[in-house]
């Protein structure tokens, strides 16, 4: 037997106060149940309206839903990268080399554009911001090759960390950036040139962050002494502690 539906009830309910109504009539209480008959539409139409306004709610609470995910996702993205370049932020950069460094010998490499404030004073910020970005471009072609990440670590200050990376796999990496960085043009202004210097350093796993971060930093320095334009590779590979 099929179980009646809710509209069955209803009808069935009504068709049934109808009849009682006839009834009564007939004996003169007409006014009293066809006041309850009104309270049950009401209540019918109200219970209707209800449901339409529970099915919108729904609707409206999916689409929050949903656009708090994007949020989340989007804030998540930005509290992960730079907003300038696209590439991974210092924290985030580090965060992994930190992970790596525990079981893997890492590569790091300190990239710094040289007379970077000449570019602002002489083609203004905007411009500044381009090659920015484009540098950031340049290491992107070429940290992934050695299974590496690359980031900006602030300002015109870049690095690529590469796991399990061998001296000769940083000089390469290394290399191939400064030649596309040493290519970059920009139309407007041709006379454009830009370089950078580089600091590599290698650690054995469990070796301390810090102290290959200040290795890479001190091949920087040097590199930029003695002329830029240059990579200063650090011999020794770093020690764990
Ligand atoms: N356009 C632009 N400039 C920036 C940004 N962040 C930092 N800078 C500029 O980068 C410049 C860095 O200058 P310095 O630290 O003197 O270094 P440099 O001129 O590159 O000189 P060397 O590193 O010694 O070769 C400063 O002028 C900063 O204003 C940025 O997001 N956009």
């Amino acid at each position: 037997m099929m179980e009646p539906d809710l509209f069955d009830i209803e009808r069935k309910a009504l068709s049934d106060a109808r009849r009682a109504l006839e009834t009564q009539e007939a004996n003169g209480h007409r006014l009293g149940l066809a006041a309850l008959i009104g309270d049950y539409e009401r209540v019918i139409r109200e219970m209707r309206r209800l449901i339409s306004h529970a099915d919108r709610t729904e609707r409206e609470l999916n689409r929050a839903n949903q656009r708090l995910t994007e949020l989340t996702q989007t804030l998540d993205y930005r509290s992960r990268h730079d907003g300038l370049t696209g590439l991974l932020n210092r924290e985030t950069l580090i965060g992994q080399a930190e992970t790596w460094l525990t079981t893997k010998t890492l590569g790091l490499i300190i990239v710094d554009i040289d007379h970077f404030k000449q570019v602002n004073d002489r083609y203004g910020h905007p411009i500044g911001d381009r090659i920015l970005i484009e540098v950031g471009r340049a290491l992107l072609a070429h940290a992934p090759v050695y299974g590496g990440l690359c980031g900006r670590l602030g300002g015109e200050e870049f690095a690529v960390i590469v796991p399990a990376a061998t001296p000769i796999a940083l000089m390469q990496c290394a290399t191939g950036a400064a030649v596309a960085i040493r290519a970059l043009r920009h139309d407007q202004h041709p006379g454009l040139r830009v370089t950078a210097s580089f600091g590599v350093a290698l650690a054995e796993p469990g070796a301390c962050f810090d102290r290959l971060y200040i290795c890479a930093d001190d091949a920087l320095y040097r590199a930029k002494h003695t002329g830029r334009d240059r990579i200063e590779l650090v011999a020794d590979c770093i020690g764990a502690d």
